[in-house]
């Protein structure tokens, strides 16, 4: 299991994480997503003993990284696939990563077999493709066996059956009862890879949940309801007695309603009561992309002047909370909102109560104190060092 408590990276004036808590636990694959900028990297670095935190610790079973016995055998690690000695085989470099770790050489073998690189183990890794980048730095993961893996966009530059194939990887590695904290900006793949997510804006943790209820959480689910288009007064008589019944209507531009704050039985129920005949009735469900960007709308810096979220907004059902800004460490910005879990109180179709600020989960929580210089060195990676030893 990996813990990071309270985990704070500073370079200088600019806060990179700040306060960050959770866990990643053995047997799921767990998605470490945020925007550009957020944090993810570096998090990675400083539980891999890369760079050291300001304050606040991680640790992996139970230690630093650095004070882990043996840890080459126990994490494996995907951080930058472009940082390979060129020059160098596929095969060489990996034997010279093994060698260090005191791992065999058939193991070597075993792994270039698991990425599909047999072929070519023996060309210079310079001229790979993206993706047969991303395959190398896969195998230097894998190389220890290890328990933990972490891996930053390891999909990058893979064609459909190589983003597949990750897919399926993560899963068995997880099946086994590994660790796997993976990061991507593929909301659509995260989806269908990730069981749990973790999720950081600006250095710090927006959310720490299952991916089913990250999607519930933060997002506008409503009911798609349709009347027969030959009739306009059907539609009418609908949204009268939707509207007086405590429904939000509001009309598609298609002819159907989007309709929030009212169960679909209900609004069958009124229907029927209504006299109004339905050919449609049917639930929203938010995809992952679609509540990873109402949560993170407030922690985005880096926006193209053309990108207003404009669609996004306009596709907000009424009643929706528009998502406000996510405070900056030692900005004091007011806070995000989002509603509670349907297990906490939350309803399918039913907006919270209560306004932004009551739910505020920053409104009591300490502004960071005044950035640091960085106490922490860089490591650079030693294992590039000696080819002609693994020769
Ligand atoms: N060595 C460093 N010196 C100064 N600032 C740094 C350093 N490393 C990271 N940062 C800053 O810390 C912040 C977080 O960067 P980081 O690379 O961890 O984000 P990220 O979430 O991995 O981004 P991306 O999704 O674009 O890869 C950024 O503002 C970055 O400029």
């Amino acid at each position: 299991m990996i813990e990071a408590v309270g985990l704070t990276k500073r370079y200088g004036a600019k806060t990179a994480v700040y306060n960050l808590s959770f866990q990643v636990r053995p047997g799921t694959v767990t998605g470490f997503l945020g925007p550009n900028g957020s944090g993810k990297s570096t998090t990675m670095r400083m539980i891999l003993g890369l760079d050291a935190p300001s304050q606040g610790q991680v640790t992996i079973g139970g230690y630093p990284y650095r004070k882990l016995p043996n840890a080459p055998r126990q994490v494996g690690a995907l951080l930058d696939a472009k940082a390979v000695h060129g020059g160098r085989h596929a095969r060489n470099h990996l034997l010279c990563l093994a060698q260090l770790s005191g791992i065999p050489a058939r193991r070597v073998d075993e792994v270039l077999g698991v990425v599909g690189l047999q072929e070519v183990a023996r060309k210079r890794s310079k001229g790979f493709s993206l993706g047969m980048g991303q395959r190398l730095g896969i195998a230097a993961a894998l190389l220890g066996d290890p328990q933990v893996l972490l891996f930053d966009e390891p999909v990058n530059g893979l064609d459909p059956e190589g983003i597949l194939w990750v897919r399926n990887l993560m899963k068995s590695l997880a099946a086994e009862g590994r660790t796997v904290f993976v990061s991507s900006h593929l909301m659509s793949e995260m989806a269908l890879t990730a069981e749990h997510l973790i999720v950081i804006g600006r250095g710090q943790l927006l959310a720490d949940m299952s991916v089913t209820d990250f999607i519930s959480t933060n997002s506008a689910d409503f009911a798609r309801v349709r009347t027969p288009d030959t009739d306009p007064q059907q539609r009418e008589k609908l949204t009268a007695a939707l509207t007086e019944a405590g429904g939000q209507v509001m009309p598609e531009q298609d002819g159907g309603l989007r309709v929030t704050g009212l169960p679909l039985p209900r609004i069958s129920d009124l229907a029927h009561g209504a006299d109004v005949r339905l050919w449609e009735l049917s639930p929203h469900q938010a995809s992952l992309e679609e509540a990873y960007m109402r949560m993170t709308q407030g922690a985005v810096d880096y926006r193209s002047t053309a990108d207003q979220r404009a669609g996004l907004q306009q596709q907000l059902p009424p009643g929706a909370m528009p998502q406000p800004q996510l405070p900056v460490p030692g900005q004091g910005q007011p806070g995000w909102y989002a509603p509670p879990p349907p297990q906490q109180g939350g309803q399918p179709f039913a907006m919270p109560q209560g306004t932004p600020a009551d739910a505020n989960p920053y409104a009591a929580a300490p502004q960071p104190p005044a950035a640091a210089p960085s106490a922490a060195p860089e490591m650079t990676k030693s294992a590039t060092d000696n080819e002609d030893a693994a020769r």
